[in-house]
């Protein structure tokens, strides 16, 4: 996993007072890094047009373009006159070189935005709009540098922001390149070196990006085994017995050895999901939530009461009995709408779905901070799995997953790992890591994947 920071200008800080590297030093490295990168992917001679502002993510253009010139057709746009002290210095360094200010935007090969970085600090006025939404009607490629103009620091978009193919970003991973909403603008992210490696910029956090190599699938180094050996997970069927079963299945595919339905009614199942009335005496984790629709209050507290492992999902994030059982014992995975309503139900706060998604770690925190034995996953574009004080993302989430049913795939993945002897945050995160890579190997296009096609791409990881 990679660390994300909050913000980083205590990093830039550290590094001049701890290595004796300076603005200047640091700002060289960056303009370097986004220089690399087009030396790396783009013809010599490509058309490219540099966006610079007012303040230091304009010198950082304006150190690009010295760095280009000659190597690439490049000119400057000026949106504003440089301001900042490093602004003057990189402009004065351009301005004996023969570099083109162009006075009007055109369809480069390339664009690169380094109009506002991370000292956008108040609405963007009217000309800036313009000129945003200007650039992103345009064909080119498009590069922000440090974070697209238009995202503020914690990863809010006001009215319009740069839509980038990729995202040159300093130093270290800022938080507010992971909300949802940021999703569509940021492109794919590359973390820049400011002169120093990435591990000694970086101090401590409590927030991380999840990579491929952090899932850590079910795995048997033993053969003298039974079906007993990997656990019996129970998941409580409610009156929309679909979700249940699609669950069920999923369970049983990432390696529990026995699934049983819990239901009053005789169902129609795959022959490998057993059936009962009760939960099994040897059950070694529960799912519970996933359309449950009516149910008796008294049934659902025998259940929470249990000593076992538990995922809670979907309607019982309406129910008020919840809150005698947000402890050690369970995992929950709302989507926003359910958190909102867990957020009121726990008295944490009353919110609209807009607030939460524009502020989902605010919210998640403020949750985690009340329930801290609570592991929670806010399911949306960039997954939150939290607890406590830490934070992890999984930001490989793609439109293909969707659909209707997934989330109960997703319920089934971590009752079987928790039952298999998983620990709760580490079954989030392969569940979430498993969900988010096999819904993205699905071949055929990014609206049919079904349950059961999600449940069979498991199967391949
Ligand atoms: N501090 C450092 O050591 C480094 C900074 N770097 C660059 O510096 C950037 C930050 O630079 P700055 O702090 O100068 O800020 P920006 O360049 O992001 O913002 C520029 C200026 O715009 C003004 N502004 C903010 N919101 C505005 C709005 N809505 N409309 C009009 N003007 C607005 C601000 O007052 C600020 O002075 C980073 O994103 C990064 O690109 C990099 O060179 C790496 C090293
Ligand atoms: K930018």
């Amino acid at each position: 996993m990679q660390k994300i920071f909050d913000e980083v200008n205590s990093l830039d800080k550290r590094s001049y007072e701890k290595f004796f590297l300076t603005e200047d030093i640091l700002m060289e490295h960056a303009a370097f890094s986004i220089y690399t990168y087009i030396e790396n992917n783009f013809k010599k001679n490509s058309t490219i047009l540099i966006i610079c502002g007012s303040g230091n993510n304009g010198a950082d253009g304006l150190a690009l373009a010295r760095l280009l010139y000659k190597k690439f057709d490049i000119k400057i746009y000026l949106a504003n006159e440089p301001k900042s002290s490093m602004a003057k210095i990189q402009y004065e360094r351009i301005k004996s070189l023969d570099i083109t200010i162009s006075e009007k935007l055109f369809e480069a090969d390339i664009l690169i935005d380094c109009l506002f970085g991370t000292g956008l600090n108040r609405s963007l006025d009217e000309n800036s709009k313009t000129l945003i939404s200007k650039l992103n009607s345009f064909n080119s490629f498009k590069i922000a540098c440090d974070i697209p103009s238009g995202i503020n620091n914690v990863g809010q978009i006001e009215n319009i922001a740069f839509k980038a193919d990729v995202t040159i970003t300093m130093g270290a991973l800022k938080l507010s390149l992971f909300s949802d909403v940021v999703k569509d603008f940021i492109g794919d992210i590359q973390v820049s070196n400011l002169g120093i490696q990435r591990e000694i910029y970086e101090t401590q956090t409590n927030k991380f990006l999840l990579e491929l190599s952090d899932i850590n699938l079910p795995f048997r180094d033993k053969d003298n085994s039974h079906k007993g050996t990997f656990g019996h997970t129970n998941i409580i069927i409610g009156t929309k017995t679909g979700a249940g079963i699609i669950s069920c299945d999923s369970a049983f595919a990432f390696g529990c050895g026995l699934v049983t339905a819990i239901s009053k009614e005789d169902l129609d199942l795959p022959y490998h999901i057993m059936q009962d009335r009760k939960i099994s005496k040897n059950c070694t984790s529960i799912a519970i939530g996933m359309g449950l629709g009516e149910y008796e209050k008294n049934e659902i507290e025998k259940i929470l009461e249990t000593d076992i492992l538990k995922v809670i999902d979907a309607d019982l994030f309406y129910e008020k009995l919840l809150l005698k059982y947000l402890d050690d014992k369970v995992v929950l995975t709302p989507h926003p709408k359910e958190f909102i309503s867990l957020l009121k139900l726990t008295n944490t706060d009353e919110i609209s779905i807009e607030e939460l998604q524009n502020n989902r770690f605010l919210y998640v925190e403020k949750f985690c901070k009340k329930y801290p034995k609570v592991v929670l996953l806010l399911k949306g574009a960039n997954v939150i799995i939290a607890q406590n004080e830490e934070i992890f993302i999984n930001n490989f989430g793609r439109a293909v997953l969707s659909k209707g049913g997934s989330g109960d795939v997703l319920s089934g993945l971590i009752a079987s790992l928790l039952a298999q002897g998983y620990d709760r945050l580490e079954a989030c995160i392969t569940a979430s890591l498993a969900h988010t890579t096999a819904s993205n190997n699905y071949p055929k296009n990014n609206y049919s994947l079904s349950p059961q096609e999600l449940i069979e791409e498991i199967k391949k990881l």
